[in-house]
């Protein structure tokens, strides 16, 4: 089903003893949700991620705009009636219950036309429990099961009544580094089984590039960018996105364009066509550092640290705004440590430039200097 989020905005009285104003948590978001496609919204802490989700299963109404489910307005739907499946990062889990009656649980609470028989709520609870791989673990109870475990079936719970959407607030926060691999997964096949339109909320941002069809990054309340995970990674459209996407974090530095060309100090690092005299943040990324013995950019060298098949040269440079530079280099590349200082050539797609005051990104044309 597809879902439409049309200028919504959450506004909640300002808190604490000196609170006078309000709080926009979110700010005329306005997003499209394509049918059975999984989205990732992402952005730091109190960005508006779960208010965002909130509103979506009606646990919060908004200051202002519309909310659609297909061609149905739910702006003023109570939750109950919505047909929203949640999953939590704490599982929410009936612990004196098994895993048969917590799944179980939110069927019978049915009324009316939608009340199912006994059998039926058991077929239904098998049938999830089956497609989330835990039907072998239904007389078990909560505490009996791993994390990973507990989190399919806070899913299969969320399955079992066959919602139009399903909602996913930082589910696998509470697992540790392996298991959240195998859930993320996990949750990818499922959702792309069910085929059922999903919104994953995390503040992680490479859970959410992996994971989602479409990611939504937000900032302070406001959409910062929609797009594919690729898309957005390769060209953010402000120095926001560009620094929230990506580890190592893309390097910034600050620079000028003086005549058609992209200075970083007194380096000409780029010929950047199209592009008026100013000062700018040149954000380059990682991967986009070539050693070179004439390159067009002199660091100072701090060490290599080695990854396997990478390396990262680490560097500084005064016009950096990280701690250190983080360029990562194929293995095979010889680095003279001995020098004191590395000089690269920028890889072009790997360079993105923003202007000083706005830190919107701006568009170039370009060559490597030197070429
Ligand atoms: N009930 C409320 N009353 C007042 N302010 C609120 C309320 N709920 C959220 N806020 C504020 O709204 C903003 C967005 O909060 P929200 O919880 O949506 O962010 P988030 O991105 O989900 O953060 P986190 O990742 O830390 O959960 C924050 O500034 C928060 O303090």
């Amino acid at each position: 089903m597809k879902v439409v989020l049309e200028n919504l905005t959450k506004k909640f009285p300002e808190r604490g003893r000196k609170a006078r104003g309000e709080v926009t948590a979110v700010s005329d978001m306005s997003v499209e949700i394509p049918d059975g496609k999984l989205i990732g919204l992402l952005g730091p802490s109190g960005c508006g991620k779960s208010t965002a989700l909130n509103l979506l299963c009606g646990l919060l109404k908004p200051t202002d705009g519309r909310i659609f489910f297909g061609e149905e307005d739910v702006t003023n739907l109570p939750a109950e009636k919505r047909g929203v499946g949640m999953v939590f990062q704490n599982y929410a889990l009936y612990p004196h219950l098994t895993v048969r009656q917590n799944i179980v649980f939110p069927l019978e609470n049915l009324r009316g036309k939608e009340k199912l028989s006994k059998e039926e709520m058991q077929r239904r609870a098998m049938e999830v429990a089956k497609l989330v791989q835990i039907d072998e673990l239904m007389e078990r109870k909560p505490g009996e099961l791993s994390g990973g475990q507990q989190q399919r079936v806070a899913i299969a719970r969320a399955l079992v009544k066959m919602p139009r959407i399903l909602l996913m607030d930082e589910p696998l926060s509470n697992l540790d580094a392996r298991l959240r691999l195998q859930t993320r997964e996990e949750i990818r096949r499922i959702q792309r089984e069910t085929k059922i339109t999903t919104v994953f909320v995390t503040h992680d941002q490479e859970e959410a590039m992996s994971i989602s069809d479409m990611i939504v990054v937000m900032n302070r309340g406001v959409v910062q960018q929609i797009g594919k995970p690729q898309e957005v990674y390769d060209r953010p459209v402000n120095l926001f996105v560009a620094k929230f996407l990506g580890t190592p974090p893309i390097n910034v530095f600050r620079g000028q364009i003086r005549q058609g060309m992209l200075y970083i100090g007194k380096d000409a690092v780029l010929r950047v066509q199209g592009c008026a005299d100013r000062e700018v943040f040149a954000g380059i990324r990682p991967e986009g550092f070539v050693l070179h013995p004439q390159g067009a950019l002199t660091c100072h060298l701090n060490g290599v640290e080695v990854l396997g098949r990478d390396i990262s040269v680490v560097s500084t440079n005064e016009a950096c705004e990280n701690t250190v530079i983080r360029s990562i280099i194929s293995a095979e590349s010889g680095v003279d440590t001995g020098s004191g200082t590395v000089r690269f050539h920028v890889k072009p797609e790997k360079v993105h430039i923003f202007d000083r005051e706005t830190q919107e990104r701006i568009p170039f044309e370009t060559e490597r200097a030197g070429e």
